[in-house]
């Protein structure tokens, strides 16, 4: 008998031929996200989720007892509840590398909008407001040769370095809790604490994994530490940052900008005062959104739910619930 899987969002078709191939399934095939309750009733007589962003909780695990792997279309799997999933031997695995790039151009999108005023002069251009000798007000700053400091020098990390390097000459600082020698070799990076990145860098870029220790690792005094010049960017997840010492560094001249893509809350009120702020770019949360980079995710993560229920062991497990067996 085939395995049974439930695929929470409309998926590729190519993703879901092959997830057809080798188990039986039903699907969530609306834009709308799938209403939480509904997801609990789904999942009752699943063996698979393949799914992108919600709670995998004591809940969720309580309503499907035959469940044993949960994929998500996403690198990051701050979703699970680890110690809930452990208890029950369920495997969960995520999307990394495929995204790296595609989510390093946005990184590197963000930093140029930011420092050359690029969403709010278009507007300009398109109200009308282009006068004559009206240049001067249109300033920006320079992002080639200037210093940029990654926190969270992973994949995605490494591949905005190579860009900031490469592309515009800049100079690269990074912190981890861990050091990279390869990538201080390959990319000129240098390895630096992060109150040192903070008060060097002209672009701060934030992009770490939403972890306990993650959790506001950008607050009050780290803002206070930046120039007054500097640009900060998150592309990792909202709840990095805290939100309300971001907006006061922008409104007090702490800090000259900011570009965001994601947010404590998604999607963010529209009455939220940091979407006011003409210094703020902001996106919809799409660091992995184009067309062949979502392809990719979603076959990885219909191959590692398809392995995963042969029974063999999926590439793509998360870090802490590798040794899990189901
Ligand atoms: N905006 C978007 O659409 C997207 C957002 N993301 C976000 O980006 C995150 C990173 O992805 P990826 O690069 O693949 O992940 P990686 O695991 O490759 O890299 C994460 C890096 O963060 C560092 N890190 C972890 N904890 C801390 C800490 N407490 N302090 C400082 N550094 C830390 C790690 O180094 P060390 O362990 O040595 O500290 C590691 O180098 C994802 O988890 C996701 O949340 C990803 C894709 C798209
Ligand atoms: O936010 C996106 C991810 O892949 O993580």
């Amino acid at each position: 008998m085939k395995p049974k899987v439930f695929i929470a969002l409309p998926i590729p078709p190519q993703a879901e031929a092959f997830i057809a191939e080798y188990c039986e399934y039903r699907k969530w095939d609306f834009k709308e996200p799938i209403p939480r309750e509904t997801l609990l009733k789904e999942i009752v007589d699943m063996d698979g989720l393949l799914m992108v962003g919600g709670d995998i909780d004591q809940e969720l695990l309580n309503c499907a007892p035959k469940l044993k792997v949960v994929s998500n279309i996403s690198v990051g799997y701050n979703n699970f509840d680890l110690e809930a999933m452990k208890k029950r031997s369920m495997l969960g695995t995520n999307t990394p590398s495929v995204l790296d790039e595609t989510v390093a151009d946005l990184v590197l999108a963000l930093v140029l909008a930011s420092a050359r005023r690029i969403p709010e002069l278009d507007r300009y251009v398109k109200d009308g407001k282009w006068k004559k000798g009206s240049d001067g007000n249109l300033y920006g700053v320079d992002v080639h040769h200037a210093t940029i400091g990654i926190i969270g020098m992973g994949r995605i990390g490494e591949a905005i370095a190579k860009r900031a390097k490469y592309g515009f000459d800049m100079n690269v600082f990074y912190y981890n809790r861990t050091r990279k020698i390869k990538a201080e070799e390959n990319l000129g990076a240098q390895y630096c604490t992060m109150e040192e990145l903070l008060q060097k860098s002209d672009f701060v870029v934030l992009m770490t994994p939403l972890t306990p220790e993650t959790t506001r690792i950008m607050g009050h005094r780290e803002f206070s530490l930046m120039k007054d010049t500097a640009f900060f960017i998150n592309a990792s997840r909202g709840q990095t940052v805290d939100e309300q010492a971001l907006l006061e560094a922008l409104v007090k001249g702490k800090i000259r900008g900011a570009g965001i893509d994601v947010y404590e809350q998604e999607p963010i009120d529209p009455e939220h005062p940091l979407l006011k702020m003409p210094n703020v770019v902001t996106l919809p949360h799409i660091g992995s959104a184009t067309e062949k980079t979502r392809l990719d995710m979603a076959m990885l993560a219909a191959k590692n739910m398809v392995q995963a229920l042969k029974g063999e062991q999926p590439p793509n497990i998360v870090d802490e619930l590798r040794g899990v067996r189901t």
